[in-house]
């Protein structure tokens, strides 16, 4: 499990690393062009499965030893051959001693069948990325003609879509307007609040990129449900669709922070499977800020503090869960036993 408390220092000088994630053939590589060819985000490297995945047809200029490629503009793209761990640790290196250009962000392009869990149990755990890395968000493409279907039917795509900031919604131009709408409510009931582009839409990718973590997701109306990006929803009731639930938990008050935390650890060890992210905005006794917290499986971020008062005074828990019926029910109880029995007085 992750650290207790705290969240990102101050001046937080570790390198961000964006996840960009989406099902097979959705526009992830498409995406990634995209936006290299914006000028606020030169100085990017680019990390993805296999070099050959990434069109960088006339951006690219040489590729050293390694396999990391220079592209125009100074963005670096390197092939995912190895572990990740080892990928970004030579990259970092290779910057040091200046035989690739310094980068300021990297983009991780995972493949169409990934959990992108993976990426976060490898930033969260490998000291050397830990200190130089910082989890900074994940994007993933939706394809407006195939999603609903593909997020109905394949348990990856579900995955990649609760672990999400960002959605883009891909292949706009080729949707009908039924396709369109089925996708939108598709990917409203598996991650309800969750905030949608189009590629057109967007005016800096570099501003949209900054604003993403999962700690800046103070959404307007705030309240919990704004914080937790679910202001707008209006049923965020436990809804079931294709085995996906969301079960949204109002939080009375302070809790005990020991006694959650590692009530929260033993939920997550038992059905880390199933659980496929927790969003919380919480506040612990003793504390006088409150905690934005963010979790995908077993994992658990570092808690984010927000300013009481900015926070507003309303707390939640929500879980995104894929299981059986049973299960799912189970983790409900869980949780709300477990709020129950951390509620303190304070
Ligand atoms: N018409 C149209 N085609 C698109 C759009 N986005 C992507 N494509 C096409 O869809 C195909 C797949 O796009 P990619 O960007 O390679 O998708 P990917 O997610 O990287 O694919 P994998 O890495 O194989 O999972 C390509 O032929 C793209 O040109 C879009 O918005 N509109």
């Amino acid at each position: 499990m992750s650290q207790a408390g705290g969240g990102p220092a101050p001046a937080d000088r570790r390198i961000p690393l964006v996840v960009v994630t989406g099902f097979l053939g959705s526009g992830k590589t498409t995406l990634v062009n995209r936006l290299l060819r914006e000028p606020g985000l030169r100085e990017t490297a680019v990390v993805v499965n296999e070099l050959g995945s990434i069109a960088v047809d006339h951006h690219l200029l040489r590729v050293s030893e390694g396999g990391v490629a220079l592209l125009e503009g100074g963005c670096v793209c390197c092939s995912l051959r190895g572990e990740l761990s080892e990928t970004l640790r030579d990259l970092f290196m290779q910057a040091l001693q200046r035989r690739i250009p310094a980068f300021s962000r990297v983009l991780l392009e995972t493949t169409g069948m990934a959990d992108p869990a993976a990426v976060l149990f490898t930033l969260r755990h490998d000291p050397f990325l830990v200190e130089r890395y910082a989890y900074a968000g994940t994007v993933m493409t939706l394809d407006a003609v195939h999603g609903a279907g593909q997020l109905s039917a394949q348990p990856e795509a579900s995955r990649q879509l609760a672990q999400a900031d960002l959605a883009v919604l891909t292949k706009t131009d080729l949707a009908t307007p039924a396709q369109r709408a089925e996708t939108m409510a598709a990917m409203a009931r598996h991650h309800p609040g969750l905030r949608a582009v189009t590629a057109d839409t967007v005016q800096s990718w570099r501003g949209t990129l900054d604003a993403l973590g999962p700690y800046r997701q103070a959404g307007p109306g705030s309240g919990w449900q704004g914080w937790l990006g679910l202001s707008g929803v209006r049923a965020v009731a436990p809804a079931s669709h294709a085995g996906v639930r969301v079960i949204s938990l109002p939080v009375p008050g302070a809790l005990h922070a020991g006694r959650f935390l590692a009530g929260l650890a033993a939920l997550q060890d038992a059905h880390g499977e199933a659980i496929l992210r927790i969003k919380g905005l919480l506040r612990f006794s003793g504390q006088a800020v409150t905690q934005v917290l963010h979790g995908v499986h077993k994992q658990r971020y570092p808690l984010a503090p927000v300013p009481s008062e900015k926070a507003g005074k309303a707390l939640g828990l929500v879980l995104i869960v894929r299981g059986s019926p049973a299960e799912s029910r189970a983790i409900e109880a869980r949780a709300e036993a477990l709020l129950r029995e951390c509620a303190t007085p304070d």
